[in-house]
């Protein structure tokens, strides 16, 4: 690829600078094929009236990572479809019949700002199926990925539990210079503290009683990539300290080293917490605050971006369409209104566990909203008595958090305000099969 390439999406390609190399594509279906091939960082979409708005939102969906520049007559602009499509989706438009004297000169900044983003790397990934979602939230989101991919100081991501803080952050990676290097998840609130110092860190043999050998660790085994931090509110505060040094002069010390080890890796951390709050709680390392939100990423939670479910739910479908019930064939239109209608506590994740709880466990042909754990309850309006209330409403405590858990037990019981020995009796009180990594499917017995 040179990189003056400008796939052009539409028909009436205009005279562009002859050093420039025009793809042009008649339609959406004609450039993915060529993005498969040649993939290009500017795109210039020429749309009319006759097209077809959500195909074309689709495509771009698909390549949020190309620069587009629309041209459209201005009558289409009065459209709020199309100027949603035009906001969500391209850097610059024009009202058709384009100056060609500026419409040369956004497309030779776009081409200008990709080479500068790109930084004599590969071309970015033309699309990443991975963030599925419509919602303006989403989009921006991805947007911004893009942009922080690009730059190298270190990212803060924040979110609600389960909302893809860790998908932000493989993304990030896949689309950074440092895609070809490792990615290594570290969840610093699921290591004991004994052992994150020399996990983390690694250690020298005999740093302490059973280092038998060298070991490297996490952060050296990121090497020429990115580390990704999940929950770095639980770092112990001394690991703080070690990792702003790390921030700061980007080498490492093994435990019970006395030799610098330079590491070149990519701070992305992430929290659920509120880290502002955290420091201001005297429990977060301000300087360390300030050295890692550089870059900040707000993933939104689910309910705040209600175009989402019906398409993030049908994605799901699809990813675990071998394990479901083979008679089962989608959502039933209750099933998709109850999705929508649910504020989803437990985010993504959530909608993951109650899908594929669904899948499996459907009566009938179509999912409906008790199968998804989402009806309104049946008996409702029954007369019951206190005892029974207090039980069932204990069993959807307990399934509900297990679900936004999904599936972990030491989760979900923090999640409940109980330990996991009174998890575990209370699972065998209702019956409920304790669940596996693979997956939880709900209670065994009415
Ligand atoms: N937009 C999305 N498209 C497809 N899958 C998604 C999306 N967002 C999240 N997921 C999936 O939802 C699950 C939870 O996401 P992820 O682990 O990234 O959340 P998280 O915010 O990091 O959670 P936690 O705070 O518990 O670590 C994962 O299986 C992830 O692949």
């Amino acid at each position: 690829m040179t990189t003056n390439s400008i796939l052009c999406v539409g028909v009436g390609v205009p005279s562009l600078p002859a050093d420039w190399e025009v793809i042009p594509a008649a339609t959406p279906a004609e450039a993915r094929r060529h993005f498969k091939t040649r993939p290009c960082t500017v795109g210039l979409l020429l749309a009319r009236e006759t097209d077809n708005c959500e195909e074309l939102h689709a495509f771009l969906l698909e390549h949020w990572c190309v620069h587009w520049i629309a041209v459209l007559p201005p009558a289409m602009l009065e459209l709020a479809a199309w100027r949603q499509l035009v906001r969500d989706h391209c850097d610059d438009y024009h009202t058709a019949p384009a100056d060609s004297q500026r419409l040369r000169h956004a497309l030779g900044h776009a081409l200008g700002m990709a080479a500068l983003r790109a930084d004599d790397v590969a071309p970015r990934a033309a699309s990443d199926a991975t963030l599925t979602g419509r919602s303006a939230a989403i989009t921006r989101l991805r947007r911004q990925i893009g942009k922080v991919a690009a730059a190298s100081a270190p990212v803060l991501i924040w979110g609600e539990s389960g909302s893809g803080k860790e998908l932000a952050a493989q993304a990030v990676h896949a689309h950074s210079p440092r895609r070809k290097g490792p990615f290594v998840p570290i969840n610093c609130g699921a290591i004991p503290a004994a052992l994150i110092q020399s996990e983390l860190f690694g250690h020298e043999r005999g740093a302490f009683t059973g280092a038998a050998r060298d070991k490297r660790g996490l952060i050296e085994s990121a090497q020429g990539g990115s580390i990704f931090l999940d929950e770095i509110g639980d770092l112990p505060m001394e690991l703080q300290a070690n990792l702003l040094r790390f921030l700061q002069e980007k080498t490492i010390y093994r435990v019970g080293g006395t030799r610098s080890i330079a590491v070149d890796a990519r701070v992305i951390a992430a929290s659920h917490v509120n880290l502002e709050q955290a420091v201001r709680r005297g429990a977060f390392r301000e300087d360390l605050y300030y050295r890692l939100n550089v870059l900040a990423l707000d993933v939104p939670p689910l309910r705040e971006r209600r175009d989402d479910l019906l398409p993030l739910a049908e994605h799901f479908f699809h990813t675990f369409y071998s394990e479901r019930a083979p008679r089962v064939k989608g959502f039933s239109s209750r099933a998709a209104q109850a999705i929508r209608e649910y504020d989803w506590p437990g985010n993504v994740r959530e909608l993951i566990n109650r899908v594929r709880r669904a899948m499996v466990m459907a009566e009938g042909r179509l999912i409906a909203p008790q199968d998804l754990g989402l009806a309104a309850d049946a008996a409702a309006g029954a007369p019951m008595q206190l005892d029974d209330a207090r039980i069932r409403a204990e069993r959807d405590a307990i399934d509900a958090s297990l679900l936004r858990a999904g599936s972990n037990i030491t989760l979900a019981a923090r999640d409940l305000g109980v330990s996991r020995m009174t998890l575990y009796r209370l699972l065998a009180k209702h019956g409920i099969t304790a669940p596996s990594r693979a997956g939880y499917t709900g209670a065994q017995s009415e």
